[in-house]
């Protein structure tokens, strides 16, 4: 039943919305008796009392005379007890409206005056009856044409919204007139000048739900910046996200990735949009977004948004790490400049980062550019972004924007240290490059304070109500944004903060689309799109990566396997689709590994041809300590030719045993190597990076 006389309510809210603002409970029709003329007595009812006080009055006018017609006390004593009520009523409206306060005064003003007449000359003396019989039913009546005023919904009545405010503790707060929109009431609100503040409209929003029975998310408040009590209360009744809609395709295939990114949709239908490189005209930098979300919030399905809608743009590359072994991402992998699956392929890969942001910065200054727009990603044929000295146009090929892309990222930045991560994600800005970062739990034991304060941008999906705080900032959920209040039960339900979006659209909810199997062979094709027409990495990009990454970067720069293979690249993939998902997934990340079975079978080969003796004496002799040293120098150049470039003494324990040499020495070695510039150290104590000799395929 309540759920029906809810239900009742918010259709009332959608014929006519202004009720949801001004408390749809007091217009529902009363309940009227069962005939005719007990409905009549019903609704009369409230309007009779005025009439039975102006008969009280006449009659304890007639009484009083009888009592008190010839004492002169009396007339001193009813007069002074007239003044006495006529002050009292003045006083008690103090709290009420200037009008209401004004005519309760004068009404017993004029009541008790005639009042102590008639009881001193008599009811019907001189002028007094005809006063009576006249002023009577005016006196009445008033009363009544203000109740009828007050029932009626006066859109700029100060009266109508004591209802509302009043139900929510904010009595004195007034409602102006609101701007009524299909499904959205947004009503200027202005709070007691000196007693109430625009945080406690926002503390009160829970309680404007619950007043209208909507969900909390349905309420929001913006307030004025110019002011700490005067904003607008925003409600959206019907919640237009409910219907899900699935992903049909990428936005705006072979444009700029300085274009908006559409990842969804606002519940008033505007498409949920999102920018990732800077516009220098809004004085805005590129961006960094953290996804986050609970398990089944629908976080796969957000970034599978996000990364079509990049994949799909003409000048950008995606480096993109997935430690769930491309899980969600299988279809798209193709169209990725460089992807690993976590562990020491991350580590590298946030090595390669740091290595290109100081190449890519020192080229867009080189260039003429304060940070990436889409010319940079042209060849630079202007003489205005020229690198030569004497100005003219330098043809250096164009570089384009980098998304680097971390899944799963909790480990991998705590590995990374705050300081790590704070450097890379300042510096990466200006080097027309952004961060991705999803995270399985968002919270703060999965990432420091510093590290979130270093992405500005957010797509918050349902979490633990507990969370919201770690998800978005406290404006936003002030203003009533309550991913919490979602948890897993509205999958791709999100809140998007980021620059470019205007603020007072943060804290409105927004959806996702879904992407089911149907998504699959046009994600295929997107990504066969991207490797064929999208931008492949620049010299500068790659040259970083390889640098550090050695043949472990696979970048689709010219020279690389796919690019080599022009076309034939594109059946290949079409072939292994043909053979189901798993052999997808599986093909699709087994050519990497490919190249690095081959070496691991040469391994014996190389030492038996190059090194008999040593190998003949595995079983016995310890290699001499040169001898030992060359096999060292011979694995780690193994390790680099399997793309394996960051190892520790654990990686060796295989090694250690054939040759028998100790872990210890390894170490030594490491540590040797390190002095020798072979190795880096990396932030974990033990982990060593290698320096490539080996230049990228
Ligand atoms: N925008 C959306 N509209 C409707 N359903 C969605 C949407 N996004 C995701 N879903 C559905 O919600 C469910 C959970 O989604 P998903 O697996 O992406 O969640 P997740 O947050 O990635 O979870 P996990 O972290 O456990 O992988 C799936 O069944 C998915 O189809």
């Amino acid at each position: 039943m309540a759920r029906n006389s809810g239900r009742r309510a918010r259709h009332d809210y959608l014929n006519d919305p202004t009720a949801a603002v001004y408390g749809g409970a007091g217009l529902l029709p009363g309940d009227g008796g069962g005939s005719v003329t007990g409905y009549l007595l019903n609704r009369a009812k409230p309007h009779l009392p005025p009439w039975l006080a102006v008969g009280a009055t006449g009659l304890a006018g007639a009484l009083g005379n009888w009592r008190w017609g010839d004492s002169s006390a009396a007339g001193v004593g009813l007069t002074l007890a007239s003044v006495a009520l006529t002050g009292a009523t003045w006083w008690a409206g103090k709290s009420t409206s200037q009008q209401r306060r004004l005519h309760s005064a004068i009404t017993v003003a004029a009541g008790s005056a005639w009042l102590t007449a008639a009881c001193l000359a008599g009811p019907a003396a001189g002028p007094l009856d005809d006063l009576f019989l006249m002023g009577g039913p005016v006196v009445a009546l008033s009363w009544n044409v203000r109740m009828v005023l007050r029932r009626n919904d006066d859109p700029s009545g100060e009266s109508a919204d004591k209802g509302l405010m009043e139900k929510i503790g904010l009595a004195r707060a007034q409602l102006g007139n609101p701007k009524v929109e299909p499904n959205r009431v947004t009503a200027p609100v202005a709070l007691a000048a000196g007693e109430q503040t625009n945080d406690d409209m926002a503390k009160a929003l829970g309680n404007i739900a619950s007043a209208l029975d909507l969900p909390t998310s349905a309420v929001r408040y913006h307030p004025d910046p110019d002011s700490n009590r005067r904003g607008d209360l925003v409600i959206v009744p019907e919640d237009m996200l409910a219907d899900v809609v699935e992903w049909e395709g990428p936005s705006n295939l072979g444009g700029s990735i300085a274009e908006p990114l559409v990842i969804g949709r606002y519940d008033d239908g505007a498409p949920l949009l999102l920018w990732l490189p800077g516009d220098p005209e809004q004085g805005r930098n590129s961006t960094h977004v953290l996804t986050a979300g609970m398990s089944g919030s629908g976080k796969g399905d957000a970034a599978l948004n996000l990364l079509t809608e990049v994949l799909s743009r003409r000048d950008v590359i995606v480096w993109f790490s997935d430690p769930k072994a491309f899980q969600d991402f299988a279809p798209l992998r193709e169209g990725l400049d460089w992807g690993v699956e976590g562990g020491t392929g991350t580590e590298v890969m946030v090595a390669a980062v740091q290595q290109a942001i100081p190449a890519r910065t020192r080229w867009l200054g080189e260039h003429g550019y304060r940070q990436w727009v889409p010319a940079a990603a042209q060849q630079q044929t202007s003489p205005e972004h020229s690198c030569r000295p004497d100005g003219r146009p330098c043809g250096c090929a164009g570089m384009p924007f980098l998304v680097t892309w971390f899944e799963e990222a909790a480990n991998t930045l705590r590995n990374l240290g705050d300081d790590a991560f704070t450097g890379i994600a300042q510096e990466a800005r200006s080097a027309g490059i952004s961060l991705i970062v999803s995270l399985q739990r968002p919270s703060y034991d999965q990432m420091s304070t510093s590290t979130r304060a270093s992405l500005p941008s957010v797509i918050a999906l349902g979490c633990d109500p507990r969370d919201e705080g770690f998800c978005l900032p406290d404006e936003v959920l002030a203003a009533g944004a309550h991913p919490g209040a979602w948890g897993n039960r509205r999958p791709g339900y999100c809140y998007v903060v980021s620059p470019g979006i205007p603020e007072d659209r943060y804290p409105s909810p927004g959806r996702t689309r879904r992407f089911t199997h149907r998504a699959v062979p046009v994600m295929e094709l997107l990504a066969t799109w991207a490797q064929r027409n999208g931008a492949t990495a620049d010299p500068v990009t790659a040259g970083a990566a390889s640098a550090v990454a050695g043949t472990a970067y696979t970048g689709r720069t010219p020279t690389s396997t796919a690019a080599a293979a022009g076309a034939g690249s594109v059946p290949q993939l079409h072939v292994v689709h043909g053979e189901g998902d798993d052999m997808q997934q599986h093909s699709v990340h087994v050519d990497p590994e490919d190249t690095g079975i081959d070496p691991e079978a040469d391994l014996p080969e190389v030492e038996q041809g190059d090194d008999a003796p040593i190998f003949g004496q595995e079983t016995g002799r310890k290699p001499s300590p040169e001898e030992a040293r060359e096999l060292f120098a011979r694995a780690l150049a193994e390790f680099e030719e399997n793309g394996q470039m960051i190892v520790g003494p654990k990686d060796f324990m295989d090694w250690c045993d054939r040759h028998h040499l100790s872990r210890p020495w390894v170490s030594a070695r490491l540590k040797e190597a390190a002095l020798d510039g072979r190795l880096e150290a990396t932030n974990t104590t033990g982990r060593w990076r290698i320096v490539p000799a080996l230049t990228a395929a």
